[in-house]
């Protein structure tokens, strides 16, 4: 057997390579030494060809940790001398980490109800007590104004290709004429009144006179709903619909005068 390695390994290693060492046992010797690893076994009968290779590795962090270092390292293969006990590492030994945090407890799932949790096993404060936020049911249900559909419908319009918000913001910066005036005028209530056809038409806004006519496409409640303030104050109709809106801003370039007392 040895003899017959032996040749192989001179076959399958051609060149001279220096560093590798057939060892060759006495067939006699059950007395094997595993832990002679600098050298490539040639003996072939062993177990420990196929060994992986130690991990954590041999001068790893893992393994400084670890009081023991030589008792620490995983050897699969190797028998343990005192009493054949398996050498485990520390962490794996039974009685030797009462100091690792005990694993937690296992919620009872099958008492759990949807949306309500189990008194304090998530760790949510406040959720073992149901009306600590005022809300029904439980602080991790989601609150009642996203679960109820919207009171009102919008009565947004589809705005046609091309007339959207950004769309008009382009048509602010664009330089076109949108005011249709060379200069901001003081704007009687009977002039502002002559102003209400849909192809000329004015309306105030907290005190401020706008050409609104360019804007009517663009906007997202409609022409129609619109053109009821043209030729008007639409200051009050504005604030009930949407007082969140910035009309200022929105019709800057639309500016014509400031609506005055008729004299
Ligand atoms: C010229 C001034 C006005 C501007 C700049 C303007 C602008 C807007 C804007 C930006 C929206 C969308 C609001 C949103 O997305 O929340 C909107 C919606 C709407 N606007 Fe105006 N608006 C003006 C005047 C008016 C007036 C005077 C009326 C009523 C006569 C009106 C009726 C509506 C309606 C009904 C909606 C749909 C609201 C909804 O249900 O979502 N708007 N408007």
């Amino acid at each position: 057997m040895t003899s017959y390695l032996r040749s192989w390994l001179s076959s399958a290693l051609p060149t001279a390579q220096p560093e590798v060492t057939i060892t060759t046992h006495d067939s006699s010797s059950e007395d094997r030494d595993d832990s002679d690893n600098d050298t490539v076994k040639g003996d072939g009968d062993g177990d420990d060809d196929d060994a992986p290779p130690a991990f954590p590795s041999l001068n790893s962090a893992q393994r400084i940790g670890g009081t023991n270092l030589t008792a620490t390292a995983p050897q699969p293969q190797k028998r343990s001398t005192n009493g054949g006990e398996t050498q485990l590492p520390n962490v794996l030994r039974p009685g030797t980490d009462a100091k690792l945090m005990p694993p937690p407890p296992v919620p009872s799932l099958a008492t759990r109800k949807p949306g309500v949790p189990s008194t304090s096993s998530l760790g949510v404060p406040g959720s073992g007590s149901r009306s600590s936020l005022g809300v029904p049911g439980s602080s991790l249900m989601p609150p009642p104004t996203t679960t109820k559909a919207p009171a009102k419908k919008s009565r947004k319009v589809e705005l046609a290709p091309g007339y959207g918000p950004l769309d008009w913001g382009n048509l602010k910066k664009s330089g076109r004429d949108l005011r249709g005036v060379d200069s901001l005028m003081r704007i009687p209530m009977s002039v502002l009144k002559q102003h209400n056809k849909k192809d000329d038409a004015w309306s105030a806004f907290n005190g401020k006179v706008y050409n609104i006519t360019h804007y009517l496409p663009y906007h997202p409640g409609g022409e129609k709903e619109l053109l009821r303030v043209a030729g008007r104050d639409g200051t009050k109709l504005f604030a009930l619909t949407h007082a969140w809106v910035n009309v200022d801003f929105m019709l800057d370039e639309c500016l014509v005068g400031f609506l005055v007392p008729d004299s």
